[in-house]
């Protein structure tokens, strides 16, 4: 069976093409710029790019008609025909407390989603309308959504639950919900695999660092507390969003500046962070490099970031009252060495060695970062968000007769 797996945001769509007897990725990309006039659609078929196209794609389902135009070109598809394509698997960032697996969709799933949006604002609405173009372009093919909160439904209330009026949760649903589960989920099974231990006997701390980031205490194989909250903006400091801090800042500064909530609120996911406290970038890559040219805003924010991935770490081995591995994953945890060096330094009171050498190495694998003798051991995990997708996609539509209906 061939499962489309499509991450939707409000001006971007990645997707990857799997065959899933082997699961084997047949083709990966991204269309980027939607809605803006020199949209780019980067079509890649075993690695390589072989396509870069620019035109205007003013919406979402317009970008999934490029995709499976792309998917069945004649020079770089991989498909002869639209039909094999026979499931199709959505990332949704939110699912609430409604969802703690992945289901296929209908009308009650989506009005649920939709029920999300306030939660999700970066995310859930872009992810609707992934959905709905590919309704339009693709029918009859059943469809999946996979949410980023269903592994954190595990959490505990000690965990889950925030110290304000309890009416708030009985009547609006305020609580942690926690958010990467699936890239939590994935990294954690791999890091198991790779240390030879069942997941049920450890303790594990994964640090999802991507333009998005978050912490999660894994214990047993469940999540058991995690950075983000109600919404993807509490925790970690990120590229543009703030993470952490006192709430009383936000009326103390619409007081101050004579802004809306909907301005702070921008202000905290869009404007701060990385981006407001180097002055120069939200990405990481570009942070490092004005460090290491003596910028001293960059260095403070690079040191703010990994300051707060170190304290989450702890505070996560105390919570579980031990600790056996942390794991990187996600665009910076997978790819900073820097940044990894300065978190885990400071971590060597409860035996977590790093190995400089080994720290330094750039692979694809999943690999040990401390020395043999490390007390705790450090691994980078590749995350695989998309591969997890079209697995729960690919069970999910067989399920219900699509394997014999479209095969
Ligand atoms: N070699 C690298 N060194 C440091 N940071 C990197 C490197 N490569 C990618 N990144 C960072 O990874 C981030 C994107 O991570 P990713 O997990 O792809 O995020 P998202 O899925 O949220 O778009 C970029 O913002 C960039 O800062
Ligand atoms: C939930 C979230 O923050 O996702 P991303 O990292 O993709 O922005
Ligand atoms: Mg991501």
């Amino acid at each position: 069976m061939n499962v489309l797996v499509i991450n939707a945001g409000s001006s971007s769509l990645k997707y990857q093409l799997y065959e899933m007897n082997t699961e084997q990725v047949l083709a990966t990309g991204r269309v980027e710029r939607i809605g803006m006039e020199s949209s780019i659609l980067t079509h890649e078929v075993e690695g390589r790019a072989e396509v870069r196209e620019v035109s205007e794609i003013l919406e979402h389902t317009t970008a999934i008609r490029k995709v499976l135009d792309m998917l069945t070109h004649r020079q770089f598809g991989v498909l002869n025909a639209i039909s094999e394509v026979q499931a199709v698997g959505h990332r949704v960032v939110h699912g609430g407390e409604t969802f703690s697996e992945s289901v296929l969709v209908d009308a009650n799933v989506k009005l649920e989603i939709r029920k999300l949006f306030d939660l999700a604002p970066l995310h859930n609405p872009a992810h609707m309308m992934g959905i709905a173009a590919v309704e339009m372009n693709l029918p009859d093919v059943p469809q999946a959504v996979v949410f980023d909160t269903a592994f954190h439904q595990t959490m505990p209330k000690t965990s889950y639950l925030y110290a304000i009026p309890t009416v708030l949760y009985r009547k609006h649903q305020v609580r942690r919900y926690g958010f990467h589960g699936t890239s939590h989920d994935y990294v954690s099974q791999r890091a198991a695999e790779y240390l030879g231990r069942p997941l049920r006997d450890l303790k594990l701390v994964s640090c999802h660092i991507g333009n998005g980031a978050s912490c999660t205490a894994i214990l047993h194989g469940r999540s058991y507390d995690t950075s983000m909250g109600l919404t993807p903006l509490e925790g970690l400091m990120m590229g543009t969003r703030s993470g952490d801090l006192d709430p009383a800042i936000v009326p103390y500064t619409m007081n101050k500046e004579d802004l809306t909530l909907n301005e702070v609120n921008s202000m905290l996911n869009k404007h701060s962070g990385l981006m407001a406290v180097s002055g120069i970038s939200s990405d990481m890559r570009e942070v490092v490099q004005a460090m290491e040219a003596g910028n001293e805003q960059a260095k403070l924010a690079f040191e703010m970031y990994a300051y707060r991935i170190r304290k989450y770490i702890g505070a996560y081995a105390a919570a579980m009252d031990g600790l056996d591995a942390v794991l990187f994953t996600a665009g910076v945890g997978e790819n900073s060495d820097v940044l990894r060096k300065r978190v885990c330094e400071g971590l060597t009171f409860f035996g977590l060695e790093l190995d400089h050498g080994r720290n330094a190495v750039r692979s694809k694998d999943v690999r040990r970062i401390t020395t043999d003798a490390s007390k705790v051991a450090a691994l980078v995990v590749p995350t695989n968000e998309e591969l997890l997708i079209a697995r729960d996609t690919y069970r999910l539509a067989r399920g219900q007769g699509g394997e014999l209906r479209h095969e």
